[in-house]
């Protein structure tokens, strides 16, 4: 197979950090190209090279040479990668969220009535055609949705699909970069996207494929490149395939993985949802109830779209909730956060860059400032309450000890949290939810683009804060295995509704036939 990609020497400094270090690396036509590597390996940094990204050029731009199809080329900016041939999805999606899904499919390449093309930039949009294209597209990926929908209105995998379409709707397109394009997807969207990229690369565009899900790499790729610190360590070829290998060349120690050691027999509710009602966009759910019990780690699973996120956004007013919510025998307001986490209640939202972290500020204060400004601790001195400066002595001790535990690569805490690598600013808002140290956790996908090994650093942190200070958790996510390892019951959403609560029974048939929307007597 010809090379469509080449690289040598590749480097990149930001400041004193070496996040790629002479790296080499080929891309062949119509090939899929995993790249893994723990978080902050220098993945990102690596194509966002190749994509011209506006952080790579503000920070002093690349060393070494790239080459498409033989030739050398500069790529200062997107403008150039895009005329070179090269689309991107990240892993934070970019899209516009009030224009409808077929604007963003088409942008920039929109359709022009032709009798109005005269009239230059005040030509009219064939909107007809935009919404034939943008669907026929999505139908290349296994998706079949109205295109003229707001993206505002669409769940995060359906905007995943969306982006991926933008990207090959373009005829132009050469080389196709996915980085960790399957984190919002569940098991059967995967299944869909991963054999639709199959044919994508048969018809001769190479795709460079990110992600921290091995099988899912060893199954689609031709082959796997493996990054460390900034260094190209190994490569694969599909035959050579060994993920006991691969983890070792990634992390370079076994991964032990955890699970529940006790669990929690507590019949006393802590939360109950009493026949609420839920919306949101075109989203609405009504006559939802669940009861959560004190001290027990809860999980909510289903498809995405079936509503596993919708009682801790509509609580925490995310989503619009209605009706009857009781919190230890005392009704609560939906909504109404600021009494909600004066009480203990908190949220992870699954979607940490829109609603979770301030990114122009360091490590630490990402860690503490909701604690000295909702609980008044770190506080030099607690009378004085928010008059009071802060502790720094104490912040920074506990800050470093943080970044310690939860393995978060960063220079020093006062790194701001926008320099640090996507799963290592996850790993800081989780360490800011442990801080809080709250009586109910709400928390979202919370092992959504880390590595292997972080994983399960983060639900062991988890399941420490459940043993330790018997907080009660309630985790909505579509990782089903990572649930079974660490919750008391699993709630099962299927079609706007709990279908069914399982209690230990994880592995049983009935579990499995739930999360489809089936039973055993429809068997
Ligand atoms: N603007 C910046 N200033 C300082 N360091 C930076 C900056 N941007 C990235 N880095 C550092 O470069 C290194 C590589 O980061 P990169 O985002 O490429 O990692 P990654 O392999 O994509 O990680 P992840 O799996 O978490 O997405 C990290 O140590 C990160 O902190």
């Amino acid at each position: 197979m010809e090379h469509v990609l080449k690289v040598e020497n590749l480097s990149k400094n930001f400041n004193d950090v070496k996040a790629l270090n002479k790296i080499n690396f080929d891309l062949k036509k119509g090939e899929i190209h995993g790249i893994i590597g723990a978080n902050g390996s220098g993945k990102s940094t690596f194509v966002n090279i190749l994509f011209g990204s506006k952080h790579i050029r503000e920070t002093g731009g690349y060393e070494g040479d790239i080459f498409i199809d033989n030739k050398r080329v500069e790529i200062k900016n997107t403008y150039d990668a895009m005329k070179l041939g090269i689309g991107m999805v990240h892993q934070e999606l970019v899209l516009l969220g009030e224009l409808d899904i077929s604007s963003n499919i088409k942008i920039n390449r929109e359709n022009i009535i032709e009798k109005t093309k005269i009239f230059g930039d005040f030509a009219l949009v064939d909107r007809t055609k935009n919404e034939a294209d943008a669907k026929k597209t999505l139908l290349k990926l296994g998706v079949d949705i109205n295109p003229r929908i707001k993206v505002k209105a669409i769940s995060t995998n359906l905007k995943q699909f969306v982006e991926i379409a933008r990207e090959i709707d373009n005829d132009k397109l050469k080389i196709l970069i996915l980085d960790e394009p399957t984190s919002s997807l569940n098991v059967e969207e995967t299944k869909v996207l991963l054999s639709n990229l199959k044919g994508i690369a048969k018809a001769g565009i190479s795709i460079i494929f990110i992600s921290h899900r091995l099988e899912e790499v060893v199954n689609i790729c031709h082959r796997v490149t493996i990054f460390k610190d900034g260094k190209i360590v190994n490569q694969y070829d599909k035959d050579d395939y060994d993920i006991n290998k691969m983890t070792m060349d990634m992390i370079g120690k076994e991964i032990v993985q955890v699970s529940k050691k006790r669990k929690n027999n507590a019949r006393e509710n802590i939360l109950s949802f009493n026949n609420v009602e839920v919306s949101y966009g075109y989203g609405h759910y009504e006559n939802i109830s669940l009861d959560i019990k004190k001290g027990e780690i809860l999980g909510i699973t289903g498809l995405a779209g079936h509503g596993q996120e919708i009682f801790g956004y509509g609580l925490m007013g995310l989503y619009d909730m209605k009706g009857d919510v009781v919190f230890k025998g005392e009704k609560i307001v939906p909504g109404d956060i600021e009494t909600l986490i004066q009480k203990g209640i908190y949220l992870l939202p699954d979607e940490r860059k829109e609603l979770g972290l301030l990114l122009d500020r360091s490590v630490w204060e990402n860690l503490v400032f909701e604690s000295y400004d909702e609980q008044n601790r770190f506080l030099k001195y607690p009378v004085l309450g928010k008059l009071s400066p802060l502790n720094y002595k104490v912040i920074r001790g506990y800050s470093n000890n943080m970044v310690e535990k939860l393995n978060i690569k960063v220079r020093d805490i006062d790194q701001k949290v926008m320099d640090l690598s996507g799963g290592n600013q996850q790993k800081v808002c989780i360490g800011r939810a442990i801080t809080i140290d709250p009586e109910i956790l709400f928390v979202g996908e919370p092992t959504r683009g880390i590595d292997l090994y972080s994983k399960e650093i983060i639900l062991d942190m988890l399941l420490e804060l459940n043993e330790e200070r018997n907080t009660t958790i309630i985790i909505f996510s579509g990782e089903i295995s990572e649930l079974k390892r660490v919750c008391d019951r699993i709630a099962v959403m299927y079609r706007n509704r709990v279908f069914k609560i399982f209690d230990g029974d994880f592995e049983s048939e009935e579990f499995s036939l739930a999360l489809s929307g089936r039973s055993l007597e429809g068997v």
